[in-house]
């Protein structure tokens, strides 16, 4: 397995609060992996540090063969866990502002994008719904014909049947780029058949990872592995 991404012993504390506590970890490359766990698991934190907008305080971190950095971002599609990026927007001025901002970014990809999720331009993001904003946020981050996509919980607030529906049309989009795609979500039942290889992290550690397919025949699914794990 060739890794897009390794980690080493990564430690990171806020305060007191230890967020990452020691954790080694491969991503394997042109793959989708899961990086799952409870809240306070680590998991954003992590995500955060691959842009380099968190910095390791200890252990190493190599993303594509580089250490983070602003100029490595431009290969890099990240959707943060928290953020509203077009308050003042319509639909067709965030597609204009990823035309012109983002590296990769792909006009006619992000129109495909934004009407398959049930979008259209006039659509003003102030009064949209919090599911429809994040569908335009999703959008806008699928468009990027990037090496590596790190979305953090692009599912949140979107029904379960769109769900299923996006993720029916993500698997065909991902196996087509070969991109390393990372997703860190709580919403595993409608996600799973996504995922190549899945990482749970615990107390900011690497608790278990490996293939889904070889995970699956020895301990059964991701969501029975979750149980297993975390209850
Ligand atoms: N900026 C920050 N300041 C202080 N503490 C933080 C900060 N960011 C994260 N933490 C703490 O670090 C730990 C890990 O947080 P992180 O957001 O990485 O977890 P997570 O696994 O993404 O959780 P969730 O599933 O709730 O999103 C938590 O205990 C959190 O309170």
């Amino acid at each position: 397995m060739k890794s897009a991404i390794h980690a080493a012993n990564l430690t990171k504390k806020y305060g007191k609060r230890m967020a990452l506590a020691g954790l080694d970890v491969d991503i394997p490359e042109h793959a989708v992996t899961a990086i799952l766990g409870p809240n306070g698991a680590g998991k954003s934190t992590f995500m955060r540090m691959l842009t380099g907008l968190v910095s390791p305080d200890q252990g190493t971190l190599s993303i594509l063969g580089q250490y983070p950095s602003w100029q490595l971002n431009a290969s890099i599609s990240y959707l943060p866990d928290r953020a509203r990026w077009f308050e003042s927007h319509r639909v067709e001025h965030a597609v204009e502002w990823g035309a012109s901002l983002l590296p990769g970014f792909d006009k006619d990809r992000a129109w495909e994008l934004v009407r398959a999720l049930g979008l259209d331009a006039e659509m003003d993001v102030r009064g949209m719904s919090k599911g429809q904003e994040a569908r335009l946020m999703l959008a806008i981050c699928l468009a990027r014909d990037v090496p590596l996509l790190v979305l953090d919980e692009p599912f949140s607030g979107i029904d379960m049947i769109s769900r299923e529906k996006i993720v029916a049309a993500l698997i065909d989009s991902f196996s087509e780029r070969r991109q390393t795609v990372l997703i860190c979500t709580h919403e595993i039942a409608e996600t799973e058949s996504l995922f190549d290889y899945a990482v749970f992290m615990k107390d900011g550690r690497n608790a278990m990872s490996g293939h889904v397919e070889e995970l699956r025949a020895s301990r059964g699914s991701v969501q029975d592995i979750y149980r297993q794990l975390y209850s």
